[in-house]
């Protein structure tokens, strides 16, 4: 797992690490410049060959300043440097201001337009310092044209011009991946500011993981400079997230790499050794009926081969011979229309996985009503886990606080932004403005008192306590054919099955795990997956883990 630190957090780290003594604002800033030229060598081993050619496009703050760094430095290392600032020189931050003083000694600096990018001498290496984590309104159209115009400029080879970006790509909110210009005037079409290559300082942002950050910032890269390690204790691994910080969801441990095996592979009940089927679990999902059975099929067969030591299908009487016909491994029981729960699940179920394929309507709200109402009796020494997905949660769309009522802290909601969308319309997407999805989850999740699973390539797990992770299938860990019918009743029954043993770690653990399953099956099986292919990809995936 690794902190992610929104931009007002990223300063707070910055100003204790000056306040202490121990660095200055100029030598983070020389740091940060420095991080910046060793990430493009790094990634482009033929910049660092020969001298080339750059243009640095400098902003108004300390993003800019920076930029004024990298100036120097690779005019230091012989190359030609071009610089453009938007913005006064007079009105900079003190830091940025000293820099752009000692690059003064060495060249002059144009203003930051079009018509003088349009006029500049074909670079090698254009970087982008124009805007970082002080970002608070949309690009200046100043800016939003120069950025442009780069890419209509009539310099021979263009495409193979590098582009680099300090912090990010300049418009994209660091807090929230949104970029806002682009929101506002094109209906939400990315066109702003491509770069290849985003580095950043310290720890990453939400912003480069959620909403339009994987798509702006080619590739991100963290350049430590020298602010200390990030308490690992809020890392610690099978632990709850830190109440104020999110975190990302990897195999990563302070910093390093975790050998799969540990993570996720020790949090998987059966890669301990012992046990019996119940130890492992006893998962009941609720199915629909004749003709409506396959999303509750999916989910069941995630949970069996996540885990669970037994899953049972519950349907209506009509729906019990399609489901017979499809269903070997997993148990089959029917649930007359007025007949009660207990009738069917006794004390041993240790989680329920309701919703996908089950209908807007009372009776789903009356079985989710039974199934929150459950305790964990004799034979289990804590609540079961209850999933809510798809239909359980559209069912109480008119009336949310009736469902909140009733859930208890081993429940998990599993919306996608629509589901979302009906149960917190306050917080839906349309509605969020500065809002990152982060913290629209845990707002959301404080108020359902359970933890929420916001769907989506960027996929936001928060508790009632402020605890969030988020989950990105982005970057290298793409997985556009997730976008499937049927993936999220997938990811419903893997939740399930993981947190369904009575050792399982705490729940956002198990959705952690869950959710980064999810994306290794669909990555493992590739192009052309539907949704049944994920659950029959997870041996594979487990053998590669090492269990
Ligand atoms: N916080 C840290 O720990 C470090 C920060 N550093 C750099 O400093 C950057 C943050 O610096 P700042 O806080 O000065 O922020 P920025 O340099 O990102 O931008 C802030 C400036 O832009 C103006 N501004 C914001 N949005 C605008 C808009 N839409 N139109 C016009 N003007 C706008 C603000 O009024 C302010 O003058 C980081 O992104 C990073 O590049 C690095 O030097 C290393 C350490
Ligand atoms: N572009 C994408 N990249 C990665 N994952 C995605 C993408 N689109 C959707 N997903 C994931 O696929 C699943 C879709 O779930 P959902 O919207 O509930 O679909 P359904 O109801 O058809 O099962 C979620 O887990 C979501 O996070
Ligand atoms: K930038």
């Amino acid at each position: 797992m690794t902190e992610l630190l929104t931009s007002a957090q990223m300063r707070a780290v910055e100003q204790a690490a000056m306040d202490s003594g121990t660095v200055t604002g100029l030598e983070l800033m020389e740091r940060a410049g420095q991080g910046v030229i060793d990430a493009a060598f790094s990634h482009w081993p033929e910049l660092a060959q020969a001298a080339h050619r750059a243009l640095v496009l400098c902003g108004p703050g300390n993003n800019g300043g920076d930029g004024f760094v990298i100036a120097r430095l690779l005019k230091e290392a012989g190359w030609e440097v071009d610089p453009f600032l938007y913005g006064d020189a007079d009105k900079l931050p003190p830091d940025a201001k000293a820099n752009h003083q000692r690059w003064a000694a060495m060249g002059g600096v144009m203003e930051l337009t079009a018509e003088n990018l349009q006029a500049a001498v074909r670079p090698d290496l254009i970087v982008d310092a124009v805007f970082g984590t002080g970002l608070t309104r949309p690009l200046p159209s100043v800016v939003q044209q120069a950025f442009s115009s780069l890419g209509r400029n009539k310099w021979k080879g263009r495409t193979s011009i590098r582009r680099i970006a300090v912090d990010c790509p300049s418009g994209l909110n660091l807090d929230t991946g949104m970029v806002p210009h682009d929101l506002e005037k094109t209906g939400g079409v990315i066109s702003t500011n491509l770069t290849q290559l985003t580095v950043t300082f310290h720890t990453p942002k939400p912003g480069h993981y959620l909403g339009a950050g994987p798509l702006v910032c080619g590739a991100v890269v963290i350049a430590d400079i020298g602010l200390g390690p990030s308490d690992p204790e809020r890392s610690m691994l099978g632990q709850p997230p830190d109440d104020r910080r999110a975190r990302l969801v990897e195999p990563v441990f302070a910093g390093s790499n975790l050998p799969p095996r540990i993570w996720p592979g020790s949090f998987v009940s059966k890669s301990r050794r012992n046990g019996h089927k119940f130890n492992h679990g006893h998962v009941m999902v609720f199915a629909g009926g004749v003709g409506r059975g396959g999303a509750g099929r999916l989910a069941a067969r995630a949970a069996l081969r996540a885990g669970a030591g037994v899953v049972t299908l519950v349907c209506p009487p009509s729906a019990l011979i399609e489901n017979a016909c499809h269903l070997d491994a997993i148990m089959l029981r029917a649930l007359p229309k007025d007949a009660r729960l207990d009738s069917v699940a006794d004390d041993r179920v240790t989680a329920f996985c309701i919703g996908p394929g089950l209908g807007v309507n009372d009776r789903t709200r009356d079985l989710v009503a039974q199934v929150l109402a459950r305790r964990g009796g004799t034979r289990a020494w804590r609540d079961p886990v209850v999933v809510l997905d798809a239909d359980a949660l559209g069912s109480f769309a008119g009336d949310p606080v009736a469902l909140f009522d009733q859930c208890h802290p081993r429940t998990i909601l599993t919306p996608h932004e629509g589901e979302f969308a009906r149960l917190f319309p306050d917080l839906a997407l349309s509605q969020r403005g500065d809002l990152s999805k982060i913290d629209a989850a845990r707002q959301a999740a404080a108020r359902a008192g359970c933890t929420v699973l916001l769907k989506g390539p960027d996929t936001v797990i928060a508790t009632p306590r402020g605890g969030a992770s988020l989950h990105a299938a982005a970057y290298d860990r793409n997985a556009p054919w997730l976008a499937t019918a049927g993936a999220g009743d997938v990811l419903a029954g893997l939740i399930a099955g993981l947190a369904a043993p009575d050792t399982s770690a705490d729940l956002i653990t198990m959705a952690e795990i869950a959710a980064y399953l999810h994306v290794e099956c669909a990555a493992s099986f590739g192009p052309g997956l539907i949704a049944e292919d994920l659950p029959e990809e997870l041996p594979k995936v487990f053998r590669a883990i090492g269990l």
